[in-house]
């Protein structure tokens, strides 16, 4: 199995708090971006302190209360399922602050990381404060929710974004890259994907490839599995009869979204 592609751990951690994923530090291979998935029983409680990262707390699915030191956020989270299709809330905590979060509802909630060194605002990102973006025509049309886009100043180096591509499209397409530290031309991003599927059986399909091939992985990733794209083209490809979801991560040494789409096919954006 490719080690871009990371099964769910489901480690206990504590009653009622299981870790689903933890792709940071070591286990993450990546330099600026960490992520964890954390499911939660009613009542029950994470905690996290952070040192020079910044993290976005994404309310997936059910509802909780997010603290962060003399802050609280209450009744945060707008689905039971992310097919429901609609923004949640979210709370950006920045560096050298401690945060929890109590699950009201049964909760699974996505913890975003990337580095920070100066410590700005938490913030509040709620759900009807994010726009659907219609991306895309013919067969790579996918609905956005960008959470934490490059135009809003409230973090230092983290971008939040998930997406949504119905049956038969593709998204991440044409191929695009942004791996080059090399502003204006390219920024240079590393990304995760959290993927979930409906029907939870489904799957995509997700290359990862540079342009000389060192790297050309293509995967299978299904309902839970998340995909580390430390660099190259990302293009994802959804099955008929289902859709996809996935939550994107991004950071690296300069927070700007600029990529560059494979050449070999950029025809297809210039189609009428
Ligand atoms: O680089 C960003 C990620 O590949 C996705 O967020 C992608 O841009 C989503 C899309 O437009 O298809």
């Amino acid at each position: 199995m490719s080690n871009l592609l990371r099964k769910p751990q489901d480690v206990v951690k504590s009653e009622g708090v299981t870790i689903v994923h933890d792709i940071t530090g070591e286990r993450s291979n990546l330099e600026y971006v960490g992520f964890k998935v954390v499911d939660l029983e009613k009542g029950s409680l994470y905690r996290g302190q952070l040192d020079n990262l910044e993290c976005c707390i994404v309310a997936l699915t059910g509802k909780v209360d997010i603290n962060v030191e003399e802050e609280t956020f209450e009744n945060l989270g707008t689905r039971d399922s992310v097919f429901e299709r609609k923004p949640t809330d979210s709370v950006y905590v920045s560096n050298d602050r401690s945060f929890q979060v109590k699950a009201i509802t049964g909760a699974r909630v996505a913890l975003c990381y990337s580095p920070s060194q100066e410590q700005l605002p938490t913030k509040l990102i709620k759900a009807d404060s994010i726009e659907a973006e219609h991306r895309g025509k013919y067969n790579n049309q996918r609905k956005v929710h960008n959470i934490l886009p490059d135009s809003d100043p409230s973090a230092n180096s983290l971008l939040v974004v998930e997406v949504y591509t119905e049956s038969g499209n593709w998204s991440s397409y044409p191929p695009h890259k942004h791996d080059q530290d090399n502003l204006p031309e390219e920024s240079f991003l590393e990304e995760t994907y959290y993927h979930e599927m409906d029907p939870q059986q489904g799957f995509v399909f997700q290359r990862v490839y540079t342009d000389d091939r060192s790297l050309d992985e293509t995967m299978t990733a299904g309902n839970g599995d998340v995909v580390v794209v430390p660099k190259g083209y990302h293009p994802v490809g959804v099955p008929d009869g289902y859709t996809s979801y996935y939550l994107n991560v991004m950071a690296g040494p300069v927070r700007k979204w600029k990529f560059n789409n494979d050449e070999d096919h950029e025809w297809i954006v210039n189609r009428d």
